[in-house]
């Protein structure tokens, strides 16, 4: 019997080209190919730096919906609970790596992409956003990233060792295992959505994967 085609495989499917730009764009293509301008590495950082702490209050939002609004026979608040404690980490983590590139985080000015992702996740701790739909959003976010950064460690990748560890972060298995139980989730969710929350939760997925080509456009130009 041939498994089911869940839900979120039909919308990488459909938006193959869009989910490639955000996982394959050329600010990780140029990690990739060790030809990075440093420059464009530090804006990130700085500004990734911003933008998860933003990404904390939206997490703690999604744990909340998924407490009141899943059954929860199947663990979604432990996994989310699991994406908190590792935010707590990257955190830490930002501080010393900024502080390892001479990135000084107490004067960094959010750029206008990053602001725009900020204020669309703020959108998205509302209470009249579905479980489901947030739900959507904060996988796809983690998922990009693990994939994008993954991408960097491959065998023939000639990524500068200095930058490994970055890569690491994000590109690791066990990240990539707890991306892959984000997904379940969604897709558990999907399975028994009406119509009216999948097409929400499908527009979501795509203003997240432009929020997220237009975050690595920002490093990447350093405008
Ligand atoms: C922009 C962005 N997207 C995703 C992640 C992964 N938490 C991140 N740190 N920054």
């Amino acid at each position: 019997m041939q498994a089911k085609i869940t839900v979120t495989e039909t919308w990488l499917r459909k938006h193959r080209h869009l989910y490639d730009g955000a996982t394959r764009h050329p600010f990780i293509r140029s990690i990739r190919d060790g030809n990075i301008d440093i420059s464009a590495f530090k804006t990130w950082l700085g500004q990734d730096y911003i933008f998860v702490r933003a990404f904390v209050p939206f997490v703690a939002s999604v744990l909340t919906k998924a407490y009141k609004g899943s059954d929860d026979g199947n663990g979604d608040v432990e996994v989310i609970l699991g994406g908190v404690a590792a935010l707590h980490d990257e955190i830490s983590w930002f501080k010393k790596e900024a502080f390892k590139w001479g990135v000084q985080l107490s004067s960094i000015v959010p750029q206008k992409a990053n602001q725009e992702y900020c204020r669309f996740l703020e959108s998205l701790i509302s209470p009249e956003v579905e479980y489901t739909v947030a739900a959507v959003a904060f996988w796809a976010i983690e998922t990009i990233y693990q994939e994008s950064f993954a991408h960097c460690l491959e065998d023939d990748s000639k990524t500068p060792p200095e930058l490994k560890e970055t890569c690491q972060r994000w590109g690791n298995e066990s990240f990539g295992e707890y991306c892959n139980s984000l997904r379940n989730i969604v897709d558990r969710q999907l399975e028994k959505a009406s119509d009216d929350v999948i097409t929400k939760a499908e527009a979501t997925l795509l203003r997240v994967l432009e929020h997220e080509v237009d975050f690595w456009n920002m490093s990447h130009r350093r405008t």
